[in-house]
């Protein structure tokens, strides 16, 4: 990927600087999709978290792992996918590592403010990348969290996103019987719920943008407390497809996801999937 087929510049001095300056890819493009031209897929990578249930003065995705850090990999799978144009990052105002990694000044890759909750770091991304793409161009939203993306479950999302508007993201199907703690005691089983219609959620989750902001909008005005954004697609009226992906396509949140993601990376290389 690089600047000439899209790739938008990075720019601004650092994380807390706000949206990269200058014109966007869009211009060197023409309008979005509304031209005619088929929708653009553009990558935003929410990476504006501390990893407090992590721990630790290094947030997690700036561990290392396998060679490089928890977030090179995750964007390493989105940024060398032929059909994404781009990427807008949205970085702590208090990070002081982005810097030091390979993406720091890639063309393709764009960085804003993050906010108080992920879907304030995402809905700053979308604000910036609606300065140049096409309310119908694809979003993928993807955690900076989850460095094990294949290739194989990319090619598969894009590949699920017709006409329609709903979207989809990647999951997989519950393999664990399923319980409900009840409220009052917290961890006590209140009942067990059938477990043939439970998906866990994954990341990427792709919208169309203008679906997208507009989702995250009225979610944030209603007072929603949304975790992912298919949540706030839903509350649109609109059904997301589910796109079935690898259970190894994890999210470090604790730290025993890091070396399960190792042991998950290092498989995924002798695979071939890598
Ligand atoms: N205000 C926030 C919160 C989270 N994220 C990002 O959203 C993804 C998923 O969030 P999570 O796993 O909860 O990360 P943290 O918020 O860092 O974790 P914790 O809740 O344990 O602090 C991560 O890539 C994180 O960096 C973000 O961009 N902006
Ligand atoms: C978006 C997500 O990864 C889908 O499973 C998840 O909801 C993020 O939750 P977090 O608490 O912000 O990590």
């Amino acid at each position: 990927m690089s600047a000439e087929n899209g790739g938008r510049a990075g720019s601004g001095s650092g994380a807390g600087s706000g949206a990269g300056a200058g014109s966007g890819p869009g211009d060197e493009i023409g309008a979005g999709a509304s031209s005619g031209r088929d929708p653009r897929h553009w990558a935003v990578v929410p990476a504006a978290g501390a990893g407090r249930r992590f721990g630790g003065p290094v947030p997690k995705q700036y561990l290392e792992l396998c060679g490089r850090c928890v977030i090179e990999h995750s964007l390493a799978t989105l940024l060398e996918h032929p059909a994404i144009d781009g990427c807008v990052l949205a970085l702590s105002a208090e990070d002081e590592w982005w810097a030091e990694t390979v993406y720091a000044s890639h063309p393709a890759v764009q960085r804003v403010a993050g906010g108080t909750e992920r879907s304030d770091s995402v809905a700053n991304a979308l604000e910036a990348l609606s300065e140049y793409a096409d309310e119908h161009d694809w979003v993928l939203v993807h955690d900076a969290a989850r460095p094990c993306l294949t290739r194989f479950d990319l090619d598969r999302l894009i590949a699920a996103l017709g006409d329609g508007s709903a979207g989809a993201l990647l999951a997989v199907q519950v393999h664990d019987t399923v319980k409900v703690a009840d409220a009052a005691s917290g961890d006590r089983v209140l009942r067990t719920v059938p477990r043939e219609q439970l998906w866990r959620a994954y990341t990427p989750q792709a919208f169309p943008l203008g679906t997208l902001r507009r989702a995250l909008a009225r979610a944030r005005d209603q007072g929603s407390a949304i975790t992912d954004d298919a949540s706030a697609i839903e509350q649109l009226g609109l059904r997301p497809l589910l796109v079935s992906g690898r259970s190894d396509n994890l999210k470090i949140t604790r730290p025993e996801d890091l070396p399960l993601a190792q042991f998950f990376l290092e498989q995924q290389q002798e695979q071939g999937l890598r």
